[in-house]
């Protein structure tokens, strides 16, 4: 199995260290010809609006479509979860547009930039240290969207069949728990593709 890092802007090589700490090979992923080799891919934290553009920019917009629309499994984190979600408040604009999700971006204020909490996390952990830096949170979901953690009652983690989704950076911590939960996602897919 090879899981792919969106390699346009952002935490790349931290998310490709776990990827290989979880036991699977890490492929940073440049070019859209590169996800036919891939069996589900992470898009990483970083800043949205940048990621968004360079994605348009080099084809992704419309590869990564196809890519979900093949249930290859995408993981979003933070900037990737924007880039994930249908509605984005205070914008009609969106990214993906692939998961059920409202989001608000830069949601836990100024004053609160970048802090860390331990995160009950549904079928990943009940203690999972979880690093925020200027975090967006899920507002709302539709009902085929399982919420996996809260946390000051804000949502900050969820999947959708083949998509999952968290607020914070799983990779800044030397805890692959996340990732291996994401690569068992991957793995079921792809078990049922083949
Ligand atoms: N750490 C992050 O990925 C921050 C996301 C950033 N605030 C954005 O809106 O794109």
């Amino acid at each position: 199995m090879k899981v792919g890092v969106l390699a346009l802007q952002g935490a790349v090589a931290e998310h490709m260290k776990i990827i290989e700490m979880a036991g699977e090979k890490a492929v940073a992923v440049k070019k859209v010809e590169q996800l036919e080799e891939i069996d589900g891919i992470i898009v990483p934290g970083g800043e949205s609006t940048t990621i968004g553009k360079l994605m348009k920019k080099y084809g992704f917009d419309t590869a990564l479509k196809d890519f979900s629309d093949q249930r290859k499994p995408i993981f979003g984190t933070c900037a990737g979860l924007i880039i994930l979600a249908k509605e984005i408040n205070g914008t009609k604009d969106s990214h993906l547009g692939l998961m059920d999700i409202l989001v608000e971006r830069n949601a836990f204020g100024r004053q609160r930039e970048s802090f860390e909490v331990d995160l009950e996390i549904e079928g990943v952990a009940d203690n999972f240290r979880a690093v925020f830096i200027r975090a967006p949170y899920i507002m709302d979901v539709k009902e085929n969207v399982g919420i996996l953690s809260i946390y000051n009652g804000k949502i900050v983690a969820a999947r959708q069949e083949h998509l999952l989704a968290s607020a914070f950076h799983p990779e800044l911590t030397d805890d692959p728990r996340m990732h291996k939960y994401f690569i068992e996602m991957i793995r079921e897919y792809k078990s049922q593709r083949d």
